[in-house]
């Protein structure tokens, strides 16, 4: 057990793909939690958790696995944590922590706020680690490893709420900051949302060339596409949701950067090096301030390259 963390009587996880896997596996490990009850809407989905040992018990109806649980954390598709938060409300127990892993903030606050019962403390959070694998054999132990986890309190948070899941997230290997829901969005928009769905796009143009040059986009693939089809390999439920309900951010940083994109495009054509050049001494700052930073050292995958598996949600 992690040092001077006292555990939660009982952690109810609902949906166990890679972020629900990870936090049981950590869970367990470290032994955060009395009892782990998952709970997760397919039956196949479910009897792989429990086939892996991720928990100690397993529900095919989420309430059944809230009732009596301190810590419950929603680790479902952004899209859907509304009507799983109606469909546990009635059975969440008076002073227990209801929190969330989504990778967008002020939609899930406003999903779930409505239904969150008198004396149950809602804390949102979004642990800033992943990978582009999902389902239930995809987590792994170091997946929070000195990695950030950002919970987004809302008015009137209860704090003793909040500190109790900091130490959750922190007894997990993560570092934990606070921040207002819609200024996550913002942040998460440039460096999470918007980079995905520029992989997702420039795989999508590859695909359609494909069709002209054969087998060969996949032949003579060079690192930096094979970097994108990475990303453009995630799980499509979980991204769709992402773009749906973090719109309004999206759309900014996408119209800055196709702004910032035809300004390049002006370069090529006119032939002005020079600001090229400029631009790309600009943007090797940033990768060197990542990596002094630490954040280039925890490794996103930890080799686990294999094509990402199909699990029914
Ligand atoms: N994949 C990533 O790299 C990261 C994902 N997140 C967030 O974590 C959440 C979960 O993502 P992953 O674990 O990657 O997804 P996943 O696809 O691996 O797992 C999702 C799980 O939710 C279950 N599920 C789907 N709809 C459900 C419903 N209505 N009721 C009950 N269970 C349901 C599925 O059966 C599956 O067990 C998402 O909100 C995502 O935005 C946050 C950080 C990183
Ligand atoms: O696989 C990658 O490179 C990621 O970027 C993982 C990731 C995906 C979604 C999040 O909300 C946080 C992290």
């Amino acid at each position: 057990m992690s040092d001077d963390f006292s555990p939660f009587g009982r952690l109810a996880l609902i949906g166990i793909g890679l972020i629900g896997s990870s936090i049981a596996i950590n869970a367990k490990a470290r032994g955060l939690a009395r009892h782990i009850a998952i709970s997760t809407r397919s039956a196949q989905t479910l009897a792989r958790a429990e086939e892996l040992g991720l928990g100690d018990s397993y529900h095919r109806d989420a309430a059944e696995a809230v009732r009596d649980a301190d810590l419950v954390i929603l680790c479902v598709p952004v899209g859907s944590v509304g009507a799983v938060t109606q469909h546990i409300a009635n059975d969440l127990k008076p002073g227990s922590i209801l929190s969330d892993v989504g990778s967008v903030k002020g939609s899930i606050v406003a999903q779930m706020s409505p239904h969150v019962p008198e004396g149950v403390h809602l804390v949102p959070a979004h642990p800033i680690a992943g990978t582009e694998q999902s389902g239930p054999d995809a987590g792994f132990l170091e997946l929070f490893e000195k990695r950030w986890c950002i919970l987004t309190p809302i008015e009137g948070s209860n704090m003793a709420a909040v500190a109790r899941l900091k130490a959750f997230w922190e007894a997990c290997g993560s570092d934990v900051e606070e921040m207002a829901a819609d200024h996550h969005d913002l942040v998460l928009a440039i460096t999470s949302h918007l980079p995905h769905l520029i992989a997702y796009n420039i795989v999508g143009t590859a695909y359609d060339l494909e069709e002209v040059t054969q087998s060969e986009v996949v032949k003579y693939s060079a690192s930096g596409f094979r970097d994108f089809t990475r990303l453009a390999s995630s799980d499509p439920t979980m991204w769709r949701d992402v773009f749906l309900n973090n719109r309004e951010a999206t759309l900014e940083m996408l119209a800055r950067f196709s702004e910032d994109l035809s300004t390049l495009q002006r370069a090529i054509r006119d032939g002005r090096g020079e600001q090229l050049f400029e631009t790309f001494t600009k943007t090797r700052a940033i990768r060197r301030q990542i990596i002094e930073a630490g954040q280039e050292t925890a490794k996103p995958n930890f080799g686990r390259n294999k094509p990402p598996k199909k699990w029914e949600g």
